[in-house]
């Protein structure tokens, strides 16, 4: 980062001194927090358990009101404004959603919009644009109810609505904690790509170091009372831990989980060979016959991956169509990280893993060479600040 950038740089979130402690207790369950946050950055709050990370952000929107101590946000303090007013320029996403099971999809977006007195036709608009935006058919699911959906849609719901009336802050406390693994990483993979274009300030609550190096710009590792352990870049901290804390912290791996700062996007795919769903069982089978790989990529219509067959599924399936055969395709989006691929590479018949674009369509594969040279890359980084480190200690 240049100077310049530092200095032109706004910080969204300031928080000075913020103290909670709750009654009857004789500690401070928050203690004298100082912490900066930068617009349209994503910063996490990671910790053991009752370290303080739910109090902290809910003092942001002033669920729970401050002990002491003061929160600017944008610069204005409003340590004492209406909380109500305050919340509706804050977005907030919790863990169990919140969304109202009475009102329609549509209408649990609505809310904010609704309160601050939007006119019909703009809340409509909106309405459907956030459901694009979390991947979710506005026709389809505008008008169905919360208990219709599955845990993961519902998440997304849940994020849609905290959107709504497009604030420039928005608070997620653990909100895809509950959610299946699968799910939970896409999930983290759309929150990735919406931010890319919202460029929000998000506060992000987790337990999970794994989750924070992923979606961090900067992460706070917080010990008992939200004191900062270190508050830093994903890659600082997994490669200079400040203390004995950030290091039991991350726990062992701390190599490996550098995988989860490369995306696949940022690394170059192989390419592998691909047939189109309508080709008849024997075309696949003499391609696949005449190529080195041991399987071919079936690509729907709109070029997006569906299927891996094997010659010994395409054998004695005349008449079948290749979306009947062999298996299924657990794909990669653009902002999968290469942690994400190792652990589908290692479940994976055939050693490759399928990346698309934003579209989902297939751009190529990635397999354990590509996870090789980022360790490769990894390693000479390594040894070069290791190497820049020793010349700084010896005033070189
Ligand atoms: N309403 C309350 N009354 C008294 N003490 C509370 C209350 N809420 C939280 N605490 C205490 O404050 C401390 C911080 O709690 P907080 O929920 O902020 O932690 P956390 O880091 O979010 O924990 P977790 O990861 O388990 O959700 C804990 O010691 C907790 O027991």
């Amino acid at each position: 980062m240049t100077e310049q950038q530092t200095t032109t740089e706004t910080v969204m979130i300031s928080l000075q001194g913020l103290t909670k402690r709750y009654p009857g207790q004789d500690r401070d369950a928050v203690a004298s927090l100082d912490l900066e946050i930068r617009a349209g950055e994503i910063v996490v709050l990671v910790g053991p358990s009752g370290c303080g990370k739910t109090t902290t952000m809910k003092m942001i929107n002033r669920i729970i009101e401050p002990s002491g101590g003061r929160i600017l946000l944008d610069g204005e303090d409003v340590t004492k404004v209406n909380p109500d007013q305050l919340r509706r320029r804050i977005g907030y996403v919790i863990q169990q959603i919140g969304l109202f099971p009475h009102m329609t999809i549509g209408e649990n977006i609505a809310t904010v919009p609704k309160l601050l007195g939007w006119d019909k036709a703009r809340i409509a608009q909106r309405v459907d644009e956030l459901l694009a935006m979390v991947s979710l058919d506005p026709a389809e699911y505008r008008d169905r109810y919360p208990k219709q959906l599955s845990g993961g849609q519902q998440q997304r719901i849940g994020v849609a609505r905290a959107l709504g009336a497009d604030p420039d802050v928005l608070l997620m406390d653990e909100p895809f904690g509950a959610i299946d693994p699968i799910t939970r990483d896409r999930l983290q993979n759309e929150l990735l790509r919406m931010q890319a274009e919202m460029r929000k300030t998000i506060v992000f609550v987790t337990h999970d170091i794994d989750e924070a190096i992923k979606l961090g710009d900067r992460i706070a590792i917080l010990q008992e009372g939200s004191r900062i352990a270190q508050y830093d870049t994903p890659e600082q901290i997994l490669t200079a831990p400040a203390n004995d804390f950030v290091k039991n912290f991350i726990g062992r791996g701390a190599s490996l989980k550098r995988l989860g700062l490369t995306r696949v996007s940022d690394i170059s795919l192989r390419e592998w060979p691909t047939v189109s769903a309508d080709t008849p069982v024997e075309a696949a089978l003499a391609q696949l016959r005449a190529a080195t790989e041991s399987a071919l990529l079936v690509l729907d219509a709109a070029g997006r991956p569906v299927r891996w067959v094997a010659a010994d599924e395409l054998r004695d399936a005349a008449g079948r169509t290749l979306v009947e055969l062999g298996t299924s395709v657990n794909h990669m989006e653009p902002r999968a990280t290469l942690s994400d691929v190792l652990n589908a590479l290692i479940t994976s018949r055939h050693s490759v893993t399928a990346v698309v674009d934003d579209a989902g369509v297939y751009v190529g594969v990635a397999d354990f060479e590509q996870i090789h040279d980022a360790i490769r890359e990894m390693r000479s980084q390594a040894v070069g600040e290791a190497r820049a480190g020793l010349q700084n200690e010896a005033g070189l």
